[in-house]
């Protein structure tokens, strides 16, 4: 039996999990396993509900937590414009149709293609290093284009994350330290083909705390007091990082409440300065989450120093309890009704002692040929997969409104040699 909350989109009905109205269990017999499963309409739903409490502030889906280009057509929809960290991700945003002037190219190590990339892609583009401006400057004056811009700030703000997920600490990779913004923005005034328009920052992922967003929101409305002086900024951009609840009882702030926090802190500071600058927000993970479950089939159980389930699906598939000991709800999609009968650990198919996927769950009596379900698998899920020990990458399948489409082909062997080129001496 489940002994936690599952979101409204998931319920169950005898004794099968059901996404949006689709039984889990068919779906891994029709598509196989492992499979991500997607609830488009979870999704337009969570997006909704976080522009709807940030009304007025502009939403910059960030496109790495979720690669799906079906997810960002669906966002793009929706209104959603996005935070694209790589070459590649501005070219998926703008064929998922989310207009140039809606995306900005973030990154804290851009090479000059990715930065000419998007100059000529017309998106805006967040500057991390002194470097990088003077490299900007240069490609997009060679290509006699104006850049909208912005910097990232270090704003040395620690939100409690995981020390792998924060980003705000002076001691990251990420951003400009705040004391040498002033002088950069001063820099970028006098230079061609950049316009500084903006000024970005991003604390952290997985954040369950409003507090930090407030101290973030003051120390670049600091910077921005004195930018103002002398660049019309347009935009204030304060990242991502909204955190949800993975495991019951871990509380977590509603859009609502981070906005009850942001938005007041952000118009007092504006209004002292007499200016009405944009809010810009770049939440990935709280839109995306929920929206998607993991299905994975149970090869084998076997009794040792656990009671071990070993799946098809590894942190080849989901790797985010493996690299941040993250916890995923684990449920038995066919027996999500049945009393709790035993204590299991997940396991995965790779090579590697760390291929757990959960441990000591209770669970209902698990048998080879059960299909498990990874909840919360929608973030920083497929897209950070891979082939490691020779798997293909799974299948991903959207449902909406009872019905399903696959949406990403299972890789096969194949796969596997794409683009593997064999010396013709070694034939
Ligand atoms: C610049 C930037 N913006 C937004 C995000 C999205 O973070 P999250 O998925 O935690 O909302 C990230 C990832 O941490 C990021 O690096
Ligand atoms: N990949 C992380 C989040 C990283 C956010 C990007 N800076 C996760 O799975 O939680």
């Amino acid at each position: 039996m489940r002994d936690f909350e599952i979101p409204g989109h998931l319920e169950v009905r005898d004794d099968h999990l059901f996404i949006c109205g689709v039984d889990t269990v068919k779906l891994a017999d029709e598509y196989g396993t492992p499979l991500y499963v997607t609830s488009e309409d979870r999704l337009r739903d969570n997006y909704r509900r976080f522009a709807e409490a940030f009304k007025g502030a502009h939403i910059f889906f960030a496109a790495k937590s979720n690669n799906s280009i079906v997810v960002q057509r669906i966002l793009a929809q929706e209104g959603a414009g996005a935070d694209a960290f790589s070459g590649g991700e501005v070219y998926l945003a703008r064929l998922a149709g989310i207009p140039p002037q809606k995306i900005l190219f973030t990154g804290n190590s851009k090479s000059d293609e990715e930065l000419e990339f998007a100059v000529n892609s017309g998106v805006m583009i967040s500057i991390d290093s002194h470097d990088e401006l003077m490299a900007l400057s240069r490609i997009a004056d060679g290509l006699g284009k104006e850049v909208r811009v912005a910097f990232r700030v270090n704003p040395d703000i620690s939100a409690n994350a995981h020390p792998k997920l924060a980003t705000g600490l002076k001691t990251s990779k990420f951003g400009i330290p705040r004391q040498e913004i002033v002088d950069i923005y001063k820099k970028a005034k006098g230079l061609p083909g950049v316009k500084p328009v903006g000024i970005h920052c991003h604390i952290g992922s997985q954040i369950l705390e409003v507090d930090p967003y407030v101290e973030a929101v003051n120390r670049m409305m600091d910077l921005v007091g004195q930018i103002c002086d002398f660049i019309n900024l347009e935009f204030v951009d304060i990242g991502g990082g909204f955190g949800i609840p993975y495991q019951k009882g871990v509380r977590a702030p509603t859009p609502r409440d981070w906005a009850d926090a942001i938005i007041p802190a952000f118009k007092d500071r504006c209004a002292q300065l007499g200016i009405s600058p944009e809010l810009h927000l770049e939440p990935g993970r709280y839109i995306v989450a929920d929206t998607t479950v993991l299905l994975t089939r149970v090869n084998t159980v076997k009794k040792a120093y656990a009671n071990f389930i070993g799946v098809d699906a590894g942190f080849n598939t989901l790797i985010r309890p493996a690299m941040y000991d993250a916890y995923h709800e684990v449920v038995v999609a066919n027996r999500a009704g049945e009393e709790n009968m035993g204590t299991y650990t997940v396991a995965g198919p790779v090579c590697e002692s760390g291929d757990i996927l959960a441990r000591d769950r209770r669970l209902p009596a698990v048998r080879k040929g059960d299909v498990i379900a990874l909840l919360d698998a929608g973030a920083y899920g497929y897209c950070m997969s891979s082939q490691y020990v020779g798997r293909p990458r799974c299948a991903e399948v959207l449902v909406h409104h009872g019905h399903a489409e696959l949406i990403r082909k299972r890789e096969t062997y194949d796969d596997l040699l794409h683009n593997q080129l064999i010396p013709g001496r070694l034939l």
